[in-house]
């Protein structure tokens, strides 16, 4: 399945099932539910955090699971998969591809051996980047997925719309493109496969359901009555 796995999410879409986190639904057997949800309503592969979330959606569906562990460390501004030892539970748990930050920020262990480990354990590596640079050095270090996942989470304000320019750049690098960060909407997530993406990961459009009611209940209050 391994080798075969970027050609079956060529063209679709992964759900991203990360809620809020302390939110309401913020558990297991929800994130489990949305994943399966997200499955029967269409997505090619899940991107889940979290060993519990990635077990218990593992055990209600087969389809190919992005794992991924968050971290707040007190020396290093990256998040997503720092260590190791992540990268082998996630193997354990389930993960068919691991993500790990690819920025190039200081951190506790370097992306080659994440990517190494990654690979000794059976399973594809996708590389979250921020910048064509880092996605140029992720291609160039054997990753089998490069993702504009960090855009735009760097530094400075968070921009509102997508980072389609640097998708389009990406997707001349060679491994599939995975389009992710503020694809909010049917329109925007079909725009990027036309930029040149293998693929479109939504997070909070599908699943976080504060965010979503947060846009409605904006609007709503916007109106003057
Ligand atoms: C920057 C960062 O940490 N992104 C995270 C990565 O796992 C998630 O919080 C996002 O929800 C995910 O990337 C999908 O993006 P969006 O929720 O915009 O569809």
């Amino acid at each position: 399945m391994t080798t075969a796995l970027p050609k079956y999410l060529r063209g679709g879409l992964i759900a991203s099932c990360q809620p809020v986190d302390g939110g309401a639904m913020d558990d297991a057997s929800i994130v489990a539910a949305m994943a399966r949800a997200a499955v029967d309503g269409g997505a090619r592969g899940l991107r889940i955090e979290g060993l519990a979330n990635l077990r218990a959606a593992r055990a209600r569906t087969d389809a190919p699971i992005v794992g991924i562990l968050k971290r707040d460390l007190p020396d290093s501004p990256v998040r997503i998969t720092p260590f190791l030892s992540d990268v082998t539970d996630l193997i354990a748990a389930g993960a068919d591809i691991i993500a790990v930050d690819a920025t190039a920020r200081p951190r506790p262990q370097p992306v080659a051996e994440l990517l190494q480990t990654i690979h000794d354990g059976g399973a594809l590596a996708m590389a979250d980047c921020s910048s064509l640079e880092e996605a140029r050095t992720a291609a160039d270090m054997g990753f089998d997925l490069i993702a504009s996942t960090l855009s735009g989470y760097t530094g400075g304000p968070v921009p509102e719309a997508p980072d389609l320019a640097l998708v389009r750049e990406m997707a001349r690098l060679g491994p599939m493109v995975v389009a992710e960060g503020r694809y909010n909407t049917p329109q925007a997530a079909a725009e990027a496969l036309r930029a040149g993406a293998g693929c479109v990961t939504v997070g909070s459009a599908l699943t976080r359901l504060e965010v979503v009611t947060g846009w409605f209940a904006d609007a709503l209050n916007g109106v003057a009555r």
